[in-house]
């Protein structure tokens, strides 16, 4: 089972932007209270935004997941947020996921941009490796290291209070996110893929039967002309022996008459 430690937010909604504000969790279970606006869901925000890399909804176009620019009276905000957890295989680990939002002059809207995505873990000699977004899918990593997919991250563990109600959507979208969770994308994919070879290869078997039909007609006609070849060969070996009797007889014949 993995763990998540620590949690750091660095300018996220009311979190400030100048520095880290660090959680603990303790085991076995960490209870997170506080007045309507204390930043309840903004915790459970960050942490699915730290190990899915998905922010809340509606924040990549109001920019409003980054702490607002307009509070700081700066053109821009980096945030970063931050988890220190143990992996599955018992092994302790770093992700930090930074953003930066801008205010543009004379324009009240607030663009977001993804800043970088980087993973620190120590080995088991003792080294660190680091990895980040430009070599390899962060997303795809921490699954791996959660020993969670990223759809029961998203929709289950850290799913959004405003999205919460999911399961009673329109039941296409219901299919396709229960689809995610029990990963049935792949098996319907594999499923697919089975049966296209199945039909590639009753083609072949088919072909391969009207063939050999067809070879055992030759070999029918191969076996007649071989049984005819032997009986005839039969039938020569007579010949000669009476043409080589008529010859004996002949020869004294013709030696009589000079
Ligand atoms: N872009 C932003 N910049 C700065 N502060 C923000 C920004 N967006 C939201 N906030 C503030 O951050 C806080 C967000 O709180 P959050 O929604 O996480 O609280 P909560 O404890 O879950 O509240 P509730 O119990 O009402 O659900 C609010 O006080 C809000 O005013």
């Amino acid at each position: 089972m993995s763990l998540i430690e620590t949690l750091s937010i660095q300018g996220i909604r009311s979190f400030e932007p100048s520095r880290p504000q660090k959680l603990d969790f303790i085991r076995p279970v960490t209870l997170i209270v506080g007045t309507n606006g204390a930043g309840k869901t903004t915790i459970i925000e960050c942490l699915k935004y730290a190990t899915t890399g998905e922010l809340p909804p509606g924040a990549k176009t109001n920019g409003s997941f980054v702490h607002d620019p307009k509070l700081t009276g700066e053109a821009t905000i980096r945030a970063k947020v931050g988890i220190k957890m143990i992996d599955v295989f018992k092994q302790p680990m770093m992700v930090t996921r930074s953003l930066e939002a801008t205010q543009k002059q004379n324009q009240r809207s607030v663009t977001v941009r993804t800043m970088d995505a980087t993973i620190k873990r120590v080995l088991p000699n003792g080294q660190v490796q680091s990895l980040n977004q430009k070599c390899t899918s962060i997303d795809s990593e921490l699954a791996i290291s959660l020993g969670v997919s990223k759809p029961v991250l998203e929709y289950v563990i850290f799913c959004h209070q405003e999205e919460s109600n999911w399961p009673l959507m329109e039941g296409k979208l219901v299919k396709q996110r229960f689809d995610e969770i029990f990963a049935s994308a792949r098996y319907v994919k594999a499923l697919e893929e089975v049966r296209g070879l199945k039909k590639i290869y009753d083609q072949q078997v088919k072909s391969t039967d009207a063939e050999l039909a067809h070879l055992r007609q030759v070999k029918e006609e191969a076996d007649a002309k071989s049984r005819d070849l032997a009986e005839k060969k039969v039938r020569l070996s007579a010949y000669e022996e009476e043409k080589r009797k008529v010859t004996e007889r002949l020869e004294p014949l013709e030696a009589a008459l000079g």
